[in-house]
């Protein structure tokens, strides 16, 4: 057990730093060579070190997660100080999860790429970072490229974010150039941790992971205070009690400690049963002695955006709940409730940060739990004042209420930014423009490169934004956005009609301007998805009862089979065997067979996609 005095002499020597990038600015590699530099370990190492720590996984039951390293760094002064390499996510829809692990920081290490400059996701990354208080040590990354521009990135930095040129560090992380300068400039310009090591624990959550064996195991950054193994904590969200089994750090290894003090960054596992009780952001203290001022900032995470889950085999049903169960576990930001679609059959809606989250729990399901999904367009969450003055959240198109009984509908927007070379100032305009936004400002990042600020619906990020930008602007243009509120909008539900029968999966919300357009291009695209049946199907797009677009699917010529009657038995069963293939992802909607395509294919407002 250490004295107060050597909890503060220890903390003194500790500095908590993160690496902020646009992706493929140089954080891994970074990364790696700070890693080199500290631990004698490449991250390469690591891994395999991580992988033969499967086994010790197995025995003592502990999943790694190279997300905050311990590392030992000697310094010119002649001190060793105790650094804490914090990982954060890269992506937009987990933002919130970002800025709280640069919130266990005090410091960030902001990699610009000397030949691309700064990027929307620098920026993006600065403002989290700035939001959190933090020390930013810029450095200006593959210096050693021909094509690379110090200076004008220099310039760009002081420009755009307002930190001084001339503190910047010109490094190259692939050739090893400048590492000791940014190793040095951590020690001296990160400040260490402040905090209280004898006040009442005050521990914010930064991740938490579900280990099948060990329960959660959670992330902690001690902001004051100290824990020790066999204590009882609680949680300050939901007031659940814990016992501390175990605490220590990853060096990656997990290494057990007797105590985790002011300014570490470690573990805990306290027999958690659900990362729901351990949410990211949340703070923990003693059972005994809780802090009296609990981090600031905790919030649930709302989903932003909601699709419907189908099993293709309807006998998949319940193996589709389990698979949801089981992922809720480690994803507290996941939601799902049972629906059911006159379509569709039994399934369930399900929520998320954003699509990349969404994709990535459609790919878990399909892959880890070899479940065949139908999914349909996923849509946001509208808020409808009916004209009652009754308000309803929406995230289901189909469950929007009659034209007649609605007064006003609100959808989410965001703010978005758009980093591009001048050339295509008017291409991303235009984009930006037809899908609805609101034009805010523009900036000059340097002679050459501009920013571009919009306020545009969120359903329309949704829709085909990203994909419709890169090819614009030959993929040149970067892109952030956050949500920033709801407005008012004239939006419609448009239904879609199958053979005179509205097939509910597949109705969307659209703005009424571009109804007309929009439902001429569903029902020509699902003319052309939609296999031929043995008859002739209407496809017919509606607002009520007003129908504003049709096509129709001609009826089959003639069965596959016939050619096959009295012959080669194996080759029969071949053709039933691809036809069988072909049907997995088909859905029978009333007497009509709907590919999964079908239901995406409302999305894109391509005619080609
Ligand atoms: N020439 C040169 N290439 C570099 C340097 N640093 C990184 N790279 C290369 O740039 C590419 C991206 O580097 P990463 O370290 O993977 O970038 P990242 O920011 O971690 O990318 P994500 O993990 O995808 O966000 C890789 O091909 C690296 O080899 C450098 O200093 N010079």
């Amino acid at each position: 057990m250490m004295k107060p005095e050597q909890r503060i002499e220890r903390r003194d020597r500790i500095r908590n730093f993160s690496i902020i990038a646009h992706i493929d600015h140089g954080k891994s590699t970074l990364a790696d060579r700070i890693l080199e530099k500290t631990s004698a370990l490449t991250s390469r190492e690591m891994q395999d070190q991580m992988l033969d720590a499967m086994d010790l996984e197995r025995e003592r039951g502990i999943t790694i997660k190279l997300n905050a390293v311990q590392l030992n760094y000697k310094a010119a002064d002649g001190e060793t100080y105790i650094f804490h390499l914090i990982d954060t996510p890269g992506h937009v829809d987990f933002a919130y999860e970002v800025s709280r692990s640069l919130a266990a920081c005090e410091g960030a290490l902001l990699i610009v790429d000397a030949a691309q400059g700064i990027e929307a996701q620098t920026l993006a990354n600065v403002y989290l970072a700035l939001d959190n208080d933090l020390e930013i040590l810029p450095i200006i990354n593959k210096i050693d490229l021909p094509s690379a521009e110090p200076d004008r990135v220099r310039q760009e930095v002081e420009d755009v974010i307002g930190l001084p040129g001339e503190d910047c560090i010109p490094a190259s992380a692939k050739s090893g150039i400048g590492i000791d300068e940014i190793l040095e400039a951590v020690v001296k310009k990160v400040p260490a941790p402040s905090g209280d090591p004898e006040a009442p624990l005050k521990a914010m959550i930064f991740d938490s992971i579900y280990d099948p064996y060990r329960g959660v195991i959670v992330y902690i950054r001690i902001m004051e205070g100290t824990v020790k193994k066999g204590e009882k904590i609680k949680m300050m969200a939901n007031e659940k009690q814990f016992e501390v089994q175990e605490i220590g750090v990853f060096t990656p290894k997990p290494v057990q400690q007797k105590e985790l003090t002011v300014g570490d960054v470690g573990y805990m596992i306290a027999s958690i049963k659900n990362v729901g009780d351990s949410q990211v952001g949340d703070t923990v203290t003693h059972a005994a002695k809780p802090t009296a001022d609990p981090m600031p900032g905790y919030r649930k995470l709302n989903p932003m955006v909601f699709c419907g889950m189908y099993p293709v085999d309807t006998n998949h049903y319940v193996a589709l709940r389990e698979a949801l169960e089981k992922l809720e576990l480690n994803d507290s930001a996941l939601q799902f409730e049972a629906e059911t679609s006159q379509a569709l059959g039994f399934g369930f809606r399900s929520g998320f940060l954003g699509l990349l989250h969404m994709e990535i729990i459609q790919e878990r399901i399909e892959r880890e739990f070899g479940i065949d999904l139908i999914t349909t367009a996923p849509s946001v969450v509208y808020e409808v004042t009916k004209t009652d003055e009754s308000v309803l959240e929406i995230d289901n198109p189909s469950e929007m209420p009659d034209a007649q009984q609605v007064e006003t509908v609100r959808e989410p927007y965001v703010k978005a930014e758009v980093m591009v070379p001048n050339d295509y100032v008017g291409a991303v305009m235009e984009l930006c423009q037809k899908k609805r936004g609101d034009y805010l400002d523009m900036k000059y990042l340097d002679a050459n490169r501009v920013n571009i600020i919009y306020e545009i619906p969120l359903s329309e990020i949704v829709y085909d934004f990203f994909d419709t930008l890169k090819s614009s602007t030959k993929g040149y243009a970067s892109f952030d956005y956050e949500i920033i509120g709801y407005k008012e909008s004239n939006l419609v539900k448009m239904d879609i009609l199958l053979n005179g029968e509205t097939v509910d999966a597949l109705s969307i919300i659209v703005h009424r301007d571009s109804a007309y357009e929009r439902g001429k291009i569903i029902v020509e695209k699902l003319k052309n998805l939609i296999p031929r049946q043995q008859f002739e199907v209407p496809v017919q797009a509606s607002i009520g009862q007003k129908i504003i677009a049709r096509s129709t699917i001609k009826a089959m010529r003639k069965n596959v089979l016939a050619k096959c009657y009295g012959g080669d038995v194996s080759r029969k069963r071949k053709l039933l065997e691809k036809q069988k293939e072909g049907k997995k992802r088909m859905k029978s909607v009333g007497n009509v067979e709907v590919p999964q395509e079908a239901f995406m294919s409302v999305l894109s407002m391509d005619e080609n996609k």
